[in-house]
């Protein structure tokens, strides 16, 4: 469903200001993959949602997303393939609209252009069991403007929007790391509700190690713009935090010969 094949990207090449930010990435995932992202600060997470989103384009390498080259497509033109949440409550929807006319643009993603931003009665009626499903009681406020919602009613909101168009792949960028934690907890588990309920490819970052082990099929780690960790099915399941710290300790001594710590 996706592909990356050696992709690099470095940031004021040339410069003082040089960041090598991905050196010679590449990763597969098969429908249905949902693999978590660990790493420490500036080890290229957000670099690599963005390159797949198309906010950035690669310096070498290919993207491919369900067959077709997205390499160089902007993002507004890969829109329809991607459903994204940020860790900024305030970044996925549109704060002066209602709630029942952010749906509308969401689910219009990349459809053809018409009377497709309308809210008709049948439209309405499906957001409506959409909303009953976050358990948050938005399913009576669908007129209600999403700017006086609070940041973990507005991020459940967001997830919803990512989702429910069923994009081919959904990238998730610590989309719970601004909640308090029961509100975290809560999008955590509508997320996971959300990837097995529509069988979406999801890649998914996050700080919280914990997380990143009890959610998904597949775990990478990235340090330093490689991926260093690749763990999945049984061997992922039995891997613990403690796992995860020691291969982070050996990889910071490590040579580039010697990344792949937890295969
Ligand atoms: N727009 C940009 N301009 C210049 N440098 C950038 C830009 N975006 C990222 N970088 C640099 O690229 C490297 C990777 O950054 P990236 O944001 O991908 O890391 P990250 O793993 O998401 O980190 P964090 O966990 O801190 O969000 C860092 O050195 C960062 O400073």
């Amino acid at each position: 469903m996706l592909d990356l094949t050696s992709v690099s990207k470095t940031f004021f090449p040339g410069t003082v200001n040089e960041r090598r930010a991905l050196t010679d990435v590449s990763l597969s995932l098969a429908p249905a993959e949902f693999t978590t992202v660990i790493g420490s600060n500036g080890a290229g997470k957000s670099t690599l949602l963005n390159l797949v989103a198309g906010s950035l384009t690669p310096d070498s390498g290919s993207i491919v997303i369900d067959g077709s080259v997205v390499t160089r497509l902007p993002d507004h033109r890969r829109a329809a393939y991607i459903g994204r949440v940020f860790q900024d409550p305030m970044a996925g929807t549109a704060p002066t609209m209602t709630i029942e006319e952010n749906l509308a643009i969401a689910l219009s993603r990349g459809r053809s252009r018409g009377l497709r931003l309308g809210v008709t009665r049948s439209k309405r009626e499906f957001f409506q069991a959409e909303l009953a499903s976050l358990e948050l009681g938005l399913e009576d406020r669908l007129k209600t403007v999403v700017g006086l919602l609070s940041g973990g009613q507005r991020q459940a909101l967001s997830l919803l929007m990512a989702t429910f168009s069923e994009p081919r792949i959904l990238l998730l960028d610590e989309h719970t790391a601004a909640l308090d934690p029961s509100r975290a907890e809560l999008v955590t588990r509508l997320t996971a509700d959300a990837v097995e309920r529509h069988h979406l490819t999801t890649l998914m970052v996050t700080h919280n190690m914990e997380q990143a082990l009890r959610l998904g099929t597949r775990l990478i780690m990235m340090h330093e713009g490689r991926i260093v960790v690749d763990v999945a099915g049984e061997q992922k399941q039995r891997a613990t935090v403690a796992d995860l710290l020691g291969a982070f300790e050996k990889v910071k001594g490590a040579g580039f010969d010697d990344r792949t710590l937890l295969q």
